[in-house]
């Protein structure tokens, strides 16, 4: 699965002559991932209708964990429902540090996310400091503790801090020893369903690189943030998953 981060990018022309490129891109390939776009929330009324029989889903990169009521500026995850969304990122490392979001918050969006229908893309990753100290295992089994729901039905995003917009994708040896890490504290954790859910990596993943990414063991896609605002770099990484 590859998944495009759009974050705080996109007006409503250049959204739709991406989407429409991704889509065109799509049509020419054969047996294509599943591949989901996370436009801003102001862009998702726009997008939706033209994903129709595209092949790309529609996905947001927040929701609040309250079904409604007096959140000044806030989105529910059923008024994302309600525009064809079905997938929401959260716990992103961006709104971790921007908005001060918590595990605890993180794991009350997801309960409300899956309440609404939608499939959660809960990420978590370790910081520069926190790599450099040796804890990085810790702290991304302690985000995994705090920010999954006991019945958690979704994706995980492991997203090494230091390694987004960086330019430079973690190393294939760190990404494979992280994800063998988070299959056995998803397996501890949730027992069967652990075994299956899917992992995503991200940060800083590019066409050049995809096709050493995603072939790792336990990698089940890419959470592409810059990458994916261009249909000629986003299309190369789509391609590298076929078949995997
Ligand atoms: O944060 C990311 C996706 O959620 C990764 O962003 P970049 O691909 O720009 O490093």
């Amino acid at each position: 699965m590859i998944v495009g981060n759009w974050k705080m990018n996109g007006l409503s022309a250049p959204s739709r002559a991406l989407v429409s490129a991704i889509a065109d891109g799509l049509r020419a390939t054969p047996n294509p991932p599943p591949v989901v776009v996370c436009p801003p929330f102001t862009q998702l009324a726009v997008l939706g209708p033209l994903l129709n029989g595209t092949g790309i889903a529609l996905g947001a990169q927040d929701c609040h964990p309250a079904p409604s009521g007096p959140h000044t500026g806030d989105i529910s995850a059923s008024m994302l429902a309600e525009l064809g969304v079905e997938y929401v990122i959260l716990g992103h490392s961006e709104r971790r540090r921007d908005h001060g979001e918590l595990d605890e918050t993180v794991r009350e969006k997801a309960l409300a996310a899956m309440a609404a229908g939608l499939t959660p893309i809960v990420c978590v990753g370790e910081s520069a400091d926190q790599r450099a100290a040796g804890e990085y295992q810790d702290a991304v089994g302690w985000q995994i503790k705090g920010s999954l729901p006991d019945n958690f039905n979704g994706i995980v995003a492991y997203e090494p801090i230091w390694a987004i917009g960086s330019g430079v994708p973690a190393p294939v040896q760190d990404i494979a020893d992280m994800m063998g890490f988070l299959r056995a504290e998803l397996t501890r954790q949730f027992g069967e369903a652990g075994k299956t859910t899917r992992i995503l990596y991200g940060g800083s993943v590019s066409g050049r690189d995809a096709s050493d990414i995603l072939p790792i063991a336990e990698v089940g896609g890419a959470l592409v943030g810059g990458a994916s605002l261009e249909a000629d770099a986003f299309l190369p990484i789509v391609r590298a998953a076929i078949d995997l």
